[in-house]
């Protein structure tokens, strides 16, 4: 399942937000990439140990915690501290899969990738190419968002960066392990959560929204892993 999830940040965030990172130093994207993504990728990095990094990391994070559209699509357990990416000058990144595992920096705990998640901080007329291209049993989905949107997909999926050949394409780009592993068992606790508010919305409480809200954490209860 892809998902677009609008507005994480109000235009004028992802404007002040991408004008602050135009400023900050970038390092190789390549000092982050696994073996085999390596040739793939000319784009650049914020150092995911900078204070500017973490501090609008946690930004970021804190209000994906409050989204319960996030919440519910993701189910996640474990996030990895987010990054933050700068394509220019014909910078793109070829076909890969994201590594499974990535360990968080300076510390021991390692993440599970199970959903990856790009977050757009530039206008999409403020630069040419740039399409996050997907590949999965939805088919291919070619993905260029406004600023503040979000595109959450499964890490299990091919997909690339076209180049960028005007402009800069800025982004917070990011994983996360969902206490649910598997995406067909997700995807269907977040339709039966779509449901059941859908019904919340349109009806009085009663016995069977009890019993179906029950259902839904049965099923959460049997399939999730909290570790
Ligand atoms: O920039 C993006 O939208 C995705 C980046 C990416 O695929 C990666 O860093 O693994
Ligand atoms: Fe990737």
């Amino acid at each position: 399942m892809l998902l677009h999830l609008h507005n994480i940040l109000t235009a004028e965030e992802a404007h002040n937000i991408k004008l602050a990172l135009l400023k900050a130093e970038w390092q190789d994207g390549k000092l982050t990439a696994g073996n085999a993504s390596r040739q793939q990728k000319t784009n650049l990095q914020l150092d995911p140990r900078s204070p500017l990094a973490e501090q609008l990391g946690n930004a970021i994070l804190q209000r994906l915690g409050l989204r319960d559209d996030f919440m519910a699509a993701a189910l996640p357990a474990k996030i990895f501290p987010p990054m933050f990416n700068c394509y220019c000058n014909g910078g793109e990144f070829g076909y890969h899969i994201d590594n499974a595992i990535r360990q968080v920096p300076n510390t021991p705990v390692k993440i599970r990738t199970d959903l990856s998640m790009t977050l757009f901080l530039s206008k999409p007329d403020e630069y040419e190419g740039g399409e996050l291209i997907i590949d999965d049993t939805f088919g291919t989905q070619s993905v260029k968002l406004p600023a503040g949107d979000l595109v959450l997909y499964p890490s299990t999926s091919l997909h690339r960066v076209t180049p960028v050949t005007k402009g800069h394409r800025i982004s917070c780009f990011f994983w996360l392990q969902s206490l649910i592993r598997d995406n067909e068992q997700r995807r269907t606790l977040y339709q039966l959560d779509q449901s059941i508010q859908g019904l919340r919305q349109n009806t009085h409480e009663n016995e069977h929204i009890t019993r179906l809200i029950g259902v839904y954490h049965n099923l959460l209860r049997q399939w999730s892993q909290t570790s």
